[in-house]
Order: C-alpha cells, then sequence, then structure tokens
C-alpha cells in the first residue's frame, strides 16, 4: 500500500493522543508517510504536537514527516485524509449546554437535547468553512467528520456540499458497545458482524452475527438482563459515567426487549430520572475537564519532561483504530464494512430519502454503499421521525436565522416536549451563544 499524508483537525483535542497510539498500531492497516496537526489554538495544540513528536520519533519511524500549524495552506495542501475532530467554543461552552437545559429541569448533555441544539449551532458554520477550506487545497481528501452533534453537523454538510461525496460522517459508539458485547461473549470486537439502523447517537442494533452466520443476538439480551453491562474499552471501562450509561442498557431492553439500544437513547426514553441524576457543577463537561482533559495534559507533560516515551504505554484505542480503519477502508478501496451515517435513499425504506441515517455500509473509494434494511416497525419509525424532523428544523433554522423553528425544534425533542420550558432554555441559550450563533429572527 503507497503511505498517504494525513492532517488531524483539530489537534488540540483530548483525542489527538489516542488517535496517534492508534495510528502507531495500524501502520500497517493505514501506512502513512505525513501526519499533520491543525488547530486555531496554538498553545493548545503545541502541547499536544510536542509530545506527539517524540511518541512518532520512536514508534514511527518510518514516518517521513511530522508537523503542526495554525496555517491553512500548510495543514490542507497535498493531503489525502483528513480527521475533523473540532469543538467550536470549548469545553468552556459545553459546560453551559449542560447547565442551561438542566437549570429548567431537562436534560444537558453534549449531543442529546437542547445542550446539542446548541452545540450544532455553533458547530455547523466552523465545519463549513472548514470543509471550503480542505477543498481549497485539497480536493480530492477523504474528509471523516467525526465533530459533535455529528447527527446536525453532518445533515448541515450535506445541505451544504450535496455534490461532495468524499465526506464521511463517523461515530464510535456502535463499535465501543459491540466491544462491550464481544467481552461478553469472550470474542474480539472484530469478528462480529452487526446489523444496525437509526440516527446517529439514535439508533439499535437489531442483530449481532459472527462470521460464520450464527446470530449472537439472544445471548448478548440474555447476558445485558441476567449480568452486568460494562463499558469494555479501557478509555472508559473506569469511568463512572460510563459505567452508569451502559448499565441503563439493561433497563431499556426489559422495558423495549426487540432490538439492542444505542446508550444514548437513555437520554430521550428517561429524560426525567437522568435530569434528576444531574447536578449543575458537576455534569460531563466539568467531569472530562477534571478527568479525560487532565489526563492527557499530564501525559504530555510528562513525556516532554522525560523526552522519551519509554516509561508509558503506547496503546491504541477503539475510538481511534475505528476511523483509522474505515478511513483505509476508503482511501484502499479495502471493502470493508462499518456502521457510519449516509443519506437514507431507501436504505430504511419507511424513512425520509433526505435523512442521514447511521447503517452498516462497505465503505469504497467510490464511497459508502450500505446494506439495505427495509422496514423498520412502528414505534422506532415514530421515534426517529421525530428525531429527524427535531435536527431538520435546527438546521433549518440556521440556515434561515429562524427562532421559531428552533422553538418548534426543541418542543418535538423527547427531552423537553412542553412549549414554555422549550422557550425558557432557548432564550438562555440564546444569550449564552451570542458570539456563535446567528442571529435570529
Ligand atoms: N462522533 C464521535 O464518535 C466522537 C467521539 C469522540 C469525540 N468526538 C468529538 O470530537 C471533538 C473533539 O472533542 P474533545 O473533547 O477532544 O474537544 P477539545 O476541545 O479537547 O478539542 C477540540 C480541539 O479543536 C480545536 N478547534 C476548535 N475549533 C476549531 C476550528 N474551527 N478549526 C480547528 N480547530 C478547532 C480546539 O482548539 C481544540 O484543540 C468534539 O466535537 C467531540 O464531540 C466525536
Ligand atoms: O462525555 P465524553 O466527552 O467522555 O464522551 C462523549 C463522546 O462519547 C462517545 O464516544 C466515546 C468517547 O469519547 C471515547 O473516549 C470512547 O472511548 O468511548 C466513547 C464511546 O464510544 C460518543 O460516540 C461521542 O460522540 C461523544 O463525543
Ligand atoms: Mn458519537
Amino acid at each position: 500500500m503507497k503511505e498517504k499524508n494525513l492532517v488531524i483537525v483539530g489537534g488540540g483535542s483530548t483525542y489527538t493522543l489516542g488517535i496517534i497510539m492508534s495510528l502507531i498500531e495500524e501502520k500497517k492497516n493505514f501506512p502513512l508517510k505525513k501526519i499533520t496537526l491543525y488547530d486555531i489554538d496554538e498553545q493548545r495544540q503545541e502541547k499536544i504536537a510536542k509530545a506527539t513528536e517524540i511518541l512518532l520519533k520512536e514508534h514511527y519511524p518510518e514516518l517521513k514527516d511530522f508537523n503542526y500549524t495554525t496555517d491553512k495552506a500548510t495543514a490542507f495542501s497535498n493531503i489525502d485524509a483528513a480527521f475533523v475532530q473540532i469543538r467550536t467554543g470549548g469545553l468552556y461552552m459545553r459546560e453551559l449546554d449542560e447547565q442551561i437545559p438542566l437549570k429548567h429541569g431537562a436534560i444537558g448533555q453534549e449531543t442529546c437535547g437542547a445542550g446539542g441544539m446548541a452545540y450544532g449551532l455553533r458547530s455547523i458554520t466552523d465545519m463549513i468553512e472548514l470543509v471550503n477550506d480542505i477543498r481549497n487545497y485539497s480536493n480530492d481528501a477523504w474528509i471523516l467528520n467525526y465533530t459533535n452533534p455529528a447527527a446536525i453537523v453532518g445533515l448541515a454538510l450535506q445541505k451544504e456540499f450535496p455534490d461532495d461525496k468524499r465526506i464521511l460522517n463517523i461515530c464510535d459508539m456502535p463499535i465501543a458497545i459491540m466491544k462491550s458485547y464481544a467481552d461478553l461473549l469472550e470474542k474480539d470486537v472484530w469478528e462480529l458482524i452487526p446489523e444496525y439502523f437509526g440516527l446517529n447517537h439514535f439508533g439499535w442494533f437489531s442483530k449481532i452475527l459472527d462470521q460464520q452466520g450464527n446470530d449472537l443476538t439472544n445471548e448478548i439480551k440474555n447476558n445485558i438482563i441476567n449480568g452486568d453491562f460494562l463499558p469494555a474499552d479501557k478509555e472508559i471501562a473506569n469511568d463512572e459515567s460510563w459505567i452508569q450509561t451502559f448499565r441503563k442498557a439493561r433497563q431499556m431492553l426489559i422495558d423495549f426487549p426487540e432490538f439492542l439500544p444505542n446508550t444514548y437513547l437513555q437520554y430521550y426514553l428517561y429524560p426525567e430520572e437522568l435530569a434528576k441524576k444531574e447536578t449543575p457543577d458537576n455534569t460531563r463537561a466539568r467531569q472530562v475537564i477534571n478527568g479525560r482533559e487532565k489526563r492527557v495534559h499530564e501525559l504530555c507533560d510528562h513525556i516532554i519532561f522525560q523526552q522519551t516515551t519509554n516509561d508509558i504505554n503506547v496503546e491504541a484505542d477503539i475510538h481511534g483504530v475505528y476511523m483509522i480503519r474505515a478511513a483505509a477502508s476508503l482511501v484502499f478501496n479495502l471493502k470493508e464494512t462499518y456502521v457510519v451515517m449516509t443519506e437514507n435513499n431507501g436504505i430504511i425504506s419507511n424513512l425520509p430519502a433526505d435523512a442521514l441515517v447511521e447503517v452498516p455500509a462497505i465503505l469504497t473509494n467510490d464511497g459508502p454503499k450500505a446494506f439495505s434494511v427495509g422496514e423498520i416497525p412502528a414505534f422506532y419509525k415514530g421515534l426517529i421521525e421525530n428525531q429527524y424532523a427535531y435536527e431538520k428544523l435546527v438546521v433549518e433554522a440556521y440556515y434561515e436565522k429562524s427562532y421559531n423553528k428552533l422553538l418548534q425544534a426543541l418542543t418535538l425533542n423527547r427531552t423537553i416536549v412542553h412549549a414554555p420550558q422549550a422557550k425558557a432554555i432557548l432564550d438562555d441559550l440564546i444569550e449564552a451563544n451570542k458570539d456563535y450563533w446567528p442571529e435570529l429572527n
């Protein structure tokens, strides 16, 4: 395989070091000539980049070039793939996204409900600009976007770049859940073949098969109902919030036993219960600031101080490996199957054609080729249509600068429902996001 050039956009992200470690482990699957980190925050990126430089020198000596920059021309010229992982407004704004709805009794969450809507309206402008910038310099590069809320960002990109077939919106949640299934079954996650349908952070596994075609679904369901379903990926295995989230899958399965749920459905199925559990001074953003962000920055400081990675474990994580293998399948036309987002166009036959559905697809150099799902039952169809209407209204509201459409969107969202509550949350979010959102009519 000919070596490729990769840029990681949002180089200062808490995920970059994990991606680099995963690129090291996956170098045979996705051989690289050059890695570039790009960020708008020079200082935040520098810490990660300096540690990355040492890591790569010691573990990826074959790599011909590593650099980090805030210059778009340097970052985006002559690249084959871009991983995009930005956070407009940073963790500071994430905390407000989580606290503001909570103040009004609703779920505060990074991608679900009102918090997700606020984050979506912030992300769209930057994501459109980034895609245009990348296309200015590298017209054929594959753009893997996992900037959140991926459902809303993905819909906006689909609207803005309808003819660009080299943008793939992708999320690691399905594979992270499959990793937990694999642990229950004492199998390797890559041996499992998923049948999955829905929207991003809003879907279900209808079946899990092994490589021989044996159906493992009932065994998984029994294990979840009779055992303790826990996060398995090392990144989240000891994280109390993720432990509680995975455990909630048992309740979802008892209440709705037909399909295996994405863990994010907890926010839509039990909104009042989950909102009551949240505390405004310790929402997830605060936990990430005191947890993953602190851990990653301390690790970088340690590597930079020692000028070696000799005393640390260089370990890939499921998030990084998933993005890298999916990218390799696109770039090298490997025709492997991954759960990704793609325009519906009849894949789920009783959902709108323009919905951005999350389903298994073969990743080729001509883009994702999704397997047909067919008709889905009324309960799932109803839930998805409601959620899709919310997502679509958010994107329309962004383009039309429409207060009214945002109010409609929030009122539709299952984490809110009540119009006066939606209005109060929206008014507070407008104030908090005045530096980021379009001015509404
Ligand atoms: N879809 C998924 O499965 C998935 C999984 C993990 C993370 N994510 C997403 O990845 C992103 C990064 O998460 P994080 O917690 O590491 O956040 P973070 O704040 O630590 O990192 C984001 C980085 O992006 C930079 N940035 C912001 N705007 C930018 C722009 N316009 N251009 C270039 N860089 C910019 C910031 O300076 C920061 O260094 C978030 O959107 C998060 O939701 C998605
Ligand atoms: O609350 P956070 O910031 O810890 O996580 C939010 C993200 O959660 C999912 O992704 C990952 C997680 O980020 C990562 O560390 C991994 O090891 O496990 C999680 C589940 O796969 C989600 O898919 C992302 O969209 C969220 O941003
Ligand atoms: Mn995700």
